[in-house]
């Protein structure tokens, strides 16, 4: 292993190059679950495992601030945004978000919204020879959460705005044309909110009240300040850009019905639509439908890891972690930890049958609390939408014609290559 002493190697040219399989095959080949190493000219340590994430998430050893590059911010994240926040200062500005996003009758009605707009698309596909699954999720997507939070899409804007906010997730990553684009859809999208909110601010533009443009745009920061209209914007876009982003778990729940058809019997099953009992379980599914949502985000590869920077000298398990340094915490590693999850590499939802999920066991979207710590606000979204959205694949008949259905792991965010095309669609009766 490198010491820390020693000077090693900088790894962000093959971190660029290997994508979600660097880092767990570099720490691998150390003697636990730790890994030093240089990325951006910077000391760097990689951890995983539920001790970890409970260190990594401690405010006293680790905070974001001046952590998240600036092409991540200028693509995923944008400037200012609550990712990149510490202290009390996070504290508030992510209360926003939990107030937003964990209300179970809110999170109905997006799924409520979603698979309507679903249903609508599927009547459509039906006509078509043959469409591509992860478009037409992202739109469908995109169409149901600006509804659902008051932002106001013409129907010919669908497209666009789906297609800006795929963008900015697709290339935050990679440097080239994928991560121009990037950049340019952020740019575009925060100059289309930024009057909204500022319209919703001196009442020229009518919104619901409880709508999330609005609580935006009233929203005070920890100094008692308004967030200013180009920060909401910013904000806004952290709700609409990573909800559309279900649509890269939507094509690998379709990539897992086709691989592994016995899940399409079981999601049926309980969703009562082979005859069988339906135990209440309905149009979202039932517990079949919800481990087979956590074992999507498990094994599919989406976020590989979070960061930010150590705030004093430390030591992890007798490892010195030296001040300033970067600090990873490898989500994809610790979802394919072998300590953690019994053969990891097999696609089983019935792992989380009749088991709680500890906290910081599973985490594709982060660890600790959502309420104190950086964790997503939005699993209960991203669990609810793919729970619907995988009995709807599984009711919805169609072929799965020859295309390119690898997924490389060199490629960050990774995604079925040809992004899964369906023909010879036919929605269910009724
Ligand atoms: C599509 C699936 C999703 C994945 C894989 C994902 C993943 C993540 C990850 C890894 C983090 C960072 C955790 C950390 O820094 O410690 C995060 C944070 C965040 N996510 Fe998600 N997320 C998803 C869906 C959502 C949804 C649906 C929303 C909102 C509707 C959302 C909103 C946010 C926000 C606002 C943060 C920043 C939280 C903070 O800094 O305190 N995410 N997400």
């Amino acid at each position: 292993m490198d010491s820390p002493r020693r000077p090693f190697l900088d790894h962000s040219l093959p971190l660029l190059a290997r994508g979600y399989a660097w880092l767990p095959d570099r720490m691998r080949r150390t003697s636990g679950p730790f890994l030093r190493t240089r990325l951006t000219g910077r000391h760097a340590v990689a951890l995983r495992g539920p001790e970890a994430v409970r260190f990594v998430y401690d405010e006293h050893h680790v905070r974001r601030h001046g952590a998240v590059p600036e092409p991540v911010r200028s693509t995923l994240f944008g400037h200012g945004a609550v990712h990149t926040l510490d202290g009390q200062a996070h504290r508030v500005r992510k209360a926003l978000f939990l107030s937003l996003l964990t209300d179970p009758d809110g999170v109905a009605e997006l799924v409520g919204r979603t698979t309507a707009a679903w249903d609508e698309a599927a009547e459509r596909w039906a006509r078509q020879p043959r469409v591509v699954l992860f478009d037409e999720a992202s739109r469908v997507i995109a169409r149901a959460v600006c509804e659902w939070t008051g932002v106001p899409l013409g129907g010919s804007e669908t497209d666009a705005v789906a297609a800006d906010l795929v963008a900015m997730v697709d290339g935050f990553a990679t440097p080239g044309p994928r991560h121009w684009r990037a950049r340019a859809a952020r740019r575009r999208r925060e100059k289309w909110l930024a009057p909204l909110v500022a319209g919703v601010r001196d009442g020229s533009v009518r919104v619901p009240a409880d709508s999330a443009v609005a609580v935006v745009a009233r929203h005070r920061d920890v100094d008692g300040s308004e967030l200013d209209a180009r920060t909401a914007a910013v904000e806004l876009l952290n709700i609409l850009r990573p909800t559309t982003a279900v649509c890269w778990f939507v094509a690998f729940a379709a990539h897992a019905l086709h691989r592994w058809p016995e899940n399409r019997g079981r999601l049926l099953a309980e969703s009562g639509q082979d005859g069988g009992p339906t135990g209440g379980a309905g149009n979202s599914g039932g517990p079949y439908a919800e481990a087979f949502a956590h074992e999507v985000r498990r094994f599919y590869p989406f976020a590989p890891f979070i960061g930010g920077r150590a705030v004093a000298d430390l030591t992890w398990r007798g490892e010195p972690v030296p001040a300033g340094a970067l600090v990873l915490l490898d989500l994809y590693g610790q979802n394919h930890d072998a300590a953690l999850w019994e053969d990891p590499y097999s696609f089983d939802p019935r792992r989380f049958l009749g088991r709680t999920v500890e906290r910081d066991e599973l985490v594709p979207q982060g660890g600790g609390s959502a309420e104190v710590n950086h964790r997503c606000p939005g699993e209960d979204i991203t669990v609810a939408l793919l729970r619907a959205l995988s009995v709807r694949l599984a009711r919805l008949e169609y072929r799965v014609p020859e295309q390119d259905l690898s997924i490389p792991l060199r490629r960050v965010p990774a995604r079925p290559r040809s992004g899964f095309v369906i023909a010879g669609v036919r929605p269910p009766a009724g």
